[in-house]
Parts: structure tokens; sequence; C-alpha cells
């Protein structure tokens, strides 16, 4: 990933260029790399390259109006890297960048820093100062310097996959939606902090990961796995996320992972990536622990039906 200009190493060959924020690279995002690397083979350029921007031009012109975003800046890298794309150039978006005109975008980034031969995008992408900037202008632009132009539909049946579709799914806490506009399940990364110390009398030792700015599923339990990314060992778990309304006193909201059939791991300080598959029900403020446990039998049950363990 390259993160300013100067990054950007020198001696580029030609390159096909896709851009776009590409939040939670989703199935219509993969599509779109997929043309870009078939584009790459069809005239001949030597490497991919996703151009993306970090923050978020909505967090920097209208912060009020930024949703949460699927996947920090880095975890947007590694999944582009993962659906076929050779390099990232993560343009540190500002009020001057916001500034420049699509003209300007194109001379400065496609032409001058990365060389495109072929611009490949979603077929409503949109750029420059004010937005001005579509795929016919990168036509016309295209067209006197030297760079073949591909629009692409990011349709992927009845559904057009986009990232406020997936937020909407998330909000809902309807995970297995979320899960098929992703092309995988929808996760969290964090490192396992201490909690009250209660998951292990319970019978059920919770890895916790704090929620941090990244979007959430709705508060709720459900059926999924957390991968250790020490070991790369991923684990049946069942998943709660809230605020532990059965017990008293403010906590901050939390992502917590029991692992099925599981009470000997050593959790605490490492990196884990909780996803989530299925869910199971709402959060209950519970009249006392004995239902709480009862139930939590019963969501163990059904997360190992549902994860097939
Ligand atoms: C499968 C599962 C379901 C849960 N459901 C609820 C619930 O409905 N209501 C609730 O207050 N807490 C629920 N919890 C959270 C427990 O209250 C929490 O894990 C326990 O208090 C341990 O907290 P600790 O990790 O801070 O020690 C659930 C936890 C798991 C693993
Ligand atoms: N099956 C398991 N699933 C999750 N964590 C486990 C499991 N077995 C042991 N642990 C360890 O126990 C810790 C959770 O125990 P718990 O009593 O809930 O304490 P805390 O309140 O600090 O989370 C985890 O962070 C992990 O290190």
């Amino acid at each position: 990933m390259w993160r300013s200009f100067e990054e950007i190493p020198g001696d580029l060959g030609r390159t096909v260029v896709t851009v776009g924020n590409f939040d939670g690279v989703h199935l219509g995002h993969q599509h779109v790399v997929r043309r870009a690397r078939e584009a790459a083979d069809e005239v001949g350029a030597e490497q991919v390259v996703a151009v993306t921007f970090d923050p978020h031009p909505i967090a920097v012109l209208r912060p009020e109006h930024a949703p949460q975003a699927l996947t920090t800046v880095e975890g947007r890298a590694r999944l582009l890297a993962a659906s076929g794309v050779d390099a990232v150039f993560a343009l540190p978006f500002d009020r001057d960048v916001a500034g420049w005109s699509p003209e300007e975008f194109v001379d400065r980034v496609l032409v001058g820093a990365l060389r495109a031969r072929a611009v490949v995008v979603g077929a409503n992408f949109r750029f420059g100062h004010r937005a001005a900037g579509d795929v016919a202008f990168l036509v016309e632009a295209g067209a006197t310097r030297d760079f073949t132009v591909e629009g692409v539909a990011l349709d992927g049946g009845p559904q057009v996959w986009s990232s406020t579709y997936v937020r909407t799914c998330l909000a809902a806490g309807d995970v297995s939606g979320a899960a098929e506009a992703l092309g995988r399940p929808f996760s969290v990364t964090g490192v396992v902090v201490r909690g009250e110390r209660r998951g292990r009398e319970l019978g059920y030792p919770t890895a916790n990961v704090p929620v941090g700015p990244l979007a959430t599923p709705a508060d709720g339990v459900y059926a999924g796995w957390l991968r250790r990314a020490d070991t790369g060992e991923s684990l049946p778990a069942a998943i709660s996320v809230g605020t532990n309304p059965t017990f008293d006193g403010e906590r901050d909201r939390r992502v917590e992972a029991y692992v099925l059939d599981a009470s000997d791991l050593e959790l605490y300080g490492v990196e884990v990536e909780v996803s989530f598959v299925e869910r199971l029900r709402g959060m209950v403020r519970f009249d006392g622990v004995e239902a709480l446990v009862a139930t939590m039998a019963d969501d163990v049950a059904r997360a190992r039906a549902v994860l097939e363990v």
C-alpha cells in the first residue's frame, strides 16, 4: 500500500487503475477488480492498482453525515489484494484534494502517478470537485491520454450490492444478508481485553473485543467464528454483542465470543477476528443469572447446528 505520491515507485510500468472508496470490498467491488484484472491481461499492463481515499471523503467533507465505515484502510487494502489487485494507493484525502477538478485528478493521479493504460470503475463512479467527473468524462479524457475506460455495472442479480446495503443489514442484525453482499461473513478485528471475569463463573468464558469506530452488527446473539491472528486457527463460537444488560453498571458495548467446547484458551492480548454467520436472537435483560445461563446453553446448541460442528 502506498500512502502518499512519494511512495509510488517512479519506475512503475503501465497499469490498469480502478478507483473507489471500496468500503467493505463487497461483491460489486470484487467484480470491478476482476474486470480490471482481465483488462490488464488484454492490454498487457503489468499491474492492477486500486486507488482509494483515506479518510473517506464524506468524513472530510460532511463529517456529520459520515456513515460508520465497514473497514479500515488497512482492511480494505488486504481485501483488495485478496480480490486480485497488486497495489493500493490510499490517496490522503483532504480539502485540497476535494477541490481538484476531474481533469486535475486524471492528470495527477491516473496519468502522472500511475501511468494508467486502462481505467476500470463502477458505472456510477463520480469524482473530482463537486463530483463533476463521471465515466463519460473519463472516456473523453482517455482518448487524448492513451488510456481506455470501462464502467462496470455493479448489479449482482436482483440486488445492486453497495456498502450502504451492508450497513443497513448490520444495523438490523441481518448478518447473513451482509455476508451475501460481501461474499464472506462480516467480521470485526481487535485485541482481546479483560472483562468482568464473570464468564468463567457462568460456565461460558468469552473473549471480549471492544467495539471501535467501525460498524458492528446490532446488539444480539450470533453464531460465527473466532480466528486467532497468532496461530491462524478458526474456532466455532457463540457471540454476544451488547452491554450485558442482565448485569447492572455502566458498560461499554462489546463483542464477546465464547469458543464452543473449550475452556482452557489463553486469549488476553491476542488479536482475533470475529466473524458473524447467523443471528440467533436479540439481547435480553434477564431477571437472573439462571435464566441467562439456560438461554446461553440453548444459544450454544443452535450455534453448533448453524456452524455444523
Ligand atoms: C451466547 C451468549 C449469549 C449471551 N446473551 C446475553 C443476554 O441475552 N443478555 C445479557 O445480559 N448478556 C448476554 N451475554 C453476555 C454475558 O452476560 C457475558 O458474557 C457475561 O456476563 C460475561 O461477561 P465478562 O466477559 O465481562 O465476564 C451472552 C453471552 C454469550 C456468549
Ligand atoms: N472457550 C473460550 N472462549 C473464549 N475465551 C476463553 C475460552 N476458554 C478460555 N478463555 C479465556 O478466558 C477469557 C474470558 O474469561 P471470562 O471469565 O469471560 O473473563 P473476562 O470477563 O475477562 O472476559 C478469554 O479472554 C480467554 O482468554
